[in-house]
């Protein structure tokens, strides 16, 4: 079984290993991480069996595949710190948004088989999205390897790489607008005078049930939204209401933002 490892144990990294682990796909004892913030680090240990390495140089030495979940204006660095490190046939996965997988070839000067992902947090509860793409030095074999490990904590699709700044868009930083709706419908809930707590719980369930229709139904959205809509009835109110505030506007122009932030951070 291969060896993976974490060099940064931030949120991210926490979901994949939290994903991986609760799925049984790899046992924390072939999970190695490394981080500068220790008491972070111990916790992590602690939570989910997983070892610590010293340093980053350690967990690159020890990984079949190592995957780079630290910020994006710390790759050079920290590449420039480990590249001697990695195994001659290991993979180098990269998490962050806007990295090309040239510019990661082009920090180790060398050629390194390179799979480029944007997961997101649900890989926390097994419902994570990842995209992938990989450059030519990685067989087909090797990708299989990789898809399967972001495949036990959610689904996956691999996608030409141009479409990794959308991809960032419409999945990587997809959750927190969907966190930012479900905080608005219960802030609606609470002003007309249900108890937050409830409110949450209702949200959240209208929101998990909804995408599971869209998911597992194979209905069009459209349709699904129809389908509530009782003539005359409440909710069409609300739609109409959603439309004259711009609702579908806000969110296509916000995600062209995240999408343009995306390519503005691949231009370095
Ligand atoms: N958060 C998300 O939803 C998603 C994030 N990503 C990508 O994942 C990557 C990580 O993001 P995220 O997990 O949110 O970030 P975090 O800041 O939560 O995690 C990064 C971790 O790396 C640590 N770190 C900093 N410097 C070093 C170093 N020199 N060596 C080792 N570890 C170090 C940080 O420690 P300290 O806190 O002490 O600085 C922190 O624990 C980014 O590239 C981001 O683009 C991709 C998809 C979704
Ligand atoms: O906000 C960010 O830059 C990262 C990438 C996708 C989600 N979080």
């Amino acid at each position: 079984m291969k060896r993976i490892g974490f060099i940064g144990c931030g949120n991210m990294a926490q979901a994949m290993i939290g994903g991986i682990v609760k799925a049984g796909k790899y046992p924390g004892s072939r999970i190695t991480a490394s981080d500068l913030n220790e008491k972070n680090l111990a916790a992590v240990v602690e939570r989910y069996g997983i070892e610590a390495a010293a340093n980053n140089i350690q967990c690159a030495e020890g990984a079949d595949i190592v995957i780079l979940a630290v910020k994006p204006n710390l790759y050079e660095r920290i590449i420039s710190e480990v590249r001697d490190a990695f195994r001659e046939d290991a993979i180098v996965v990269t998490i962050a948004a806007g990295r090309s997988m040239d510019s990661t070839e082009g920090a180790f000067g060398r050629r390194i088989k390179v799979v480029r992902v944007m997961p997101n947090t649900p890989s926390l509860v097994g419902e994570g999205m990842s995209s992938l793409c990989n450059n030519d030095l990685v067989s087909e074999g090797e990708l299989q390897e990789v898809v399967e490990i972001f495949e036990s904590f959610g689904r996956t699709e691999v996608v030409e790489e141009k479409l990794m700044d959308v991809v960032t868009s419409v999945s990587g930083s997809a959750p927190a607008y969907i966190y930012m709706f479900i905080e608005a419908m219960a802030d609606g809930a609470v002003l007309d005078g249900m108890p937050r707590e409830k409110a949450y719980k209702m949200a959240a369930q209208t929101v998990l049930g909804a995408a599971k229709m869209v998911v597992e139904t194979g209905k069009h959205p459209g349709q699904l939204k129809d389908e509530v809509c009782s003539p005359g009835g409440t909710t069409i109110e609300a739609v109409a209401t959603f439309e004259e505030k711009g609702l579908r506007n806000a969110v296509i122009t916000a995600m062209r933002r995240c999408t343009e932030k995306s390519r503005e951070m691949s231009r370095g």
